[in-house]
This record gives structure tokens, C-alpha cells and sequence, in this order.
């Protein structure tokens, strides 16, 4: 088994990965990820972009391939100790929120260094600041049905970042807030990372989103693609951009 390069944080080789009702997930990508990058996986709808970030988080085991964290096999470890994995380095940002109802804000967002065993009192404080930084410190003490959609997002980003992860992952973190939010949240969401050395895979089908990143691994129907931008051109002269295999 070769092993991955020193400088990554994450590698992957040749993930294979067909989903159990037969549909097409991943066709051999393979990839890493340097230590602190933002690494933006680019692709249209259905292109494998979820599909890759689950198997590159452990959240699900490629049939076929590797994945490495940090020189440590993850493809060869077991449920439990992947689960140990995603709690203690890594996050995760959905593309909807999804917070514990019954808890309010600030408890949400301290939920995942409760769980680490960080005492509550930081925890709160962590997570206090992070609510402040994402504008939504004021709804500290409501419950999560009392925002508004993108304000429970950035209670999401918040908790992702609130435990500095070594990984973070986010899938379309932006999808639900309006454009003039989407730059903001982006722009805390890549300059927190940066200040804070936490490496960033971000799947997105948006241009401008991944235009923050360090760099974008494209991917259409589960294949690694290169892209390739041409000059802005009027509607009847076609697309503005084309895909070739790699
Ligand atoms: N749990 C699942 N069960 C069955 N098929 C799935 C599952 N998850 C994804 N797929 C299928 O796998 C393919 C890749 O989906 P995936 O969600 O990884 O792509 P994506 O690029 O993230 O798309 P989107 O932007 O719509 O989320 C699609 O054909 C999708 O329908």
C-alpha cells in the first residue's frame, strides 16, 4: 500500500463508490488536500461532490479506494473509530440547517465541544464568540424556530468552526442565504479558517464561491474533470464554460 504525501492533510486514491439502489456515486478520484487549504470540489448537480466529501469524512466507506487523514488509513477503519474521528477533527456544514429544537442557539452551537469534552462554561464562551463573529450572537438564548433560515446557518457555521477542527467540511454551506449574505458568511467562514489553519473542502456548483477557494477539483459524473473557464459570452454564442476529461 503506498502511502500518501507528508503535506496532506487528506488523500484519497481511486475511490470507487456506487450507492445501494445502483445509482452512480464516484469512478476512481483520487486527490489531496494540503494542510490548510480551501479546497473547493466543483461540479453540477449530481456530479458526486456530497458523495466524495462522505467518503472523504468517513461518514460513508468507498467500496473501492483509499482515504488517508493525516497518514492514518481511514478506509481500513472500523465504524466506531471513524465516528471518534469525525467528532474529535473534523466538521461538518450541511446545506440546510439542522439544530436540536429543544436546545437554544448558543447550546447548539457549543454541542460538538460539549461532546469532546470540552467543560461547558468554554464551551459556551467559544461558542458565544463565534455567534458574535457570524452576527447572530443576539439570538444566543432563542431556539432555532425563532430565526430565520439564514440566521440558523450561521448558527451552523458557527458550530462547525467553534472547536477549530482540523477538517471542515461543507456542503453548499451557502445554499439557503440570499446573495449579498452568501459573500459575508463566505468571507468569515474562509478568513476564519485561514487565521485559524483549518483545512476546508468545500462542494459547491457556484463559481463565485469557489472563486474564494485556494483551488477547485472539479468533478462530473463522478470523474475528476478539468475546467476550463473561456471569456463571458453572449447567450446565443452558448455555454461559458466547457468540461474536459481529465
Ligand atoms: N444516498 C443515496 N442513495 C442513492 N443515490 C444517491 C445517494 N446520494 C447520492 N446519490 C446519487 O449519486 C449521484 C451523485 O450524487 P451527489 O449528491 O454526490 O452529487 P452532488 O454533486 O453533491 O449533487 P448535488 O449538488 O445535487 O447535491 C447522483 O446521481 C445522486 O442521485
Amino acid at each position: 500500500m503506498e502511502a500518501p504525501p507528508d503535506n496532506d492533510v487528506l488523500w484519497a486514491r481511486s475511490l470507487h463508490h456506487t450507492h445501494a439502489d445502483g445509482s452512480p456515486g464516484l469512478h476512481g478520484v483520487s486527490l489531496g488536500v494540503r494542510e490548510g487549504e480551501i479546497l473547493a470540489v466543483g461540479g453540477p448537480r449530481g456530479s458526486g461532490k456530497s458523495t466524495l466529501l462522505h467518503c472523504l469524512s468517513g461518514l460513508l466507506r468507498a467500496q473501492r479506494g483509499e482515504v488517508w487523514f493525516n497518514s492514518v488509513p481511514v478506509h481500513t477503519m472500523g465504524h466506531l473509530a471513524r465516528e471518534r474521528l469525525r467528532r474529535d477533527r473534523f466538521s461538518w456544514i450541511d446545506p440546510a440547517p439542522t439544530l436540536v429544537p429543544e436546545l437554544n442557539v448558543w447550546e447548539n452551537a457549543a454541542l460538538p465541544l460539549m461532546l469532546r469534552g470540552t467543560g461547558r462554561r468554554r464551551a459556551k464562551g467559544a461558542a458565544l464568540e463565534w455567534l458574535e463573529r457570524l452576527d447572530v450572537g443576539h439570538a444566543a438564548r432563542k431556539r432555532p424556530h425563532e430565526l430565520p433560515l439564514a440566521a440558523r446557518q450561521r448558527v451552523c457555521l458557527a458550530r462547525a468552526l467553534a472547536p477549530a477542527p482540523t477538517v471542515l467540511f461543507a456542503d453548499e454551506p451557502t445554499a439557503p442565504l440570499h446573495r449579498a449574505d452568501r459573500a459575508h458568511v463566505l468571507r468569515t467562514l474562509t478568513t476564519a479558517a485561514r487565521s485559524h489553519g483549518i483545512t476546508v473542502v468545500l462542494a459547491t456548483h457556484d463559481a463565485e464561491t469557489a472563486a474564494l477557494a485556494d483551488r477547485t477539483v472539479s468533478l462530473l459524473d463522478g470523474r475528476r474533470v478539468n475546467t476550463v473557464h473561456l471569456p463571458p459570452v453572449t447567450e446565443t454564442e452558448g455555454r461559458a464554460a466547457c468540461s474536459l476529461s481529465a
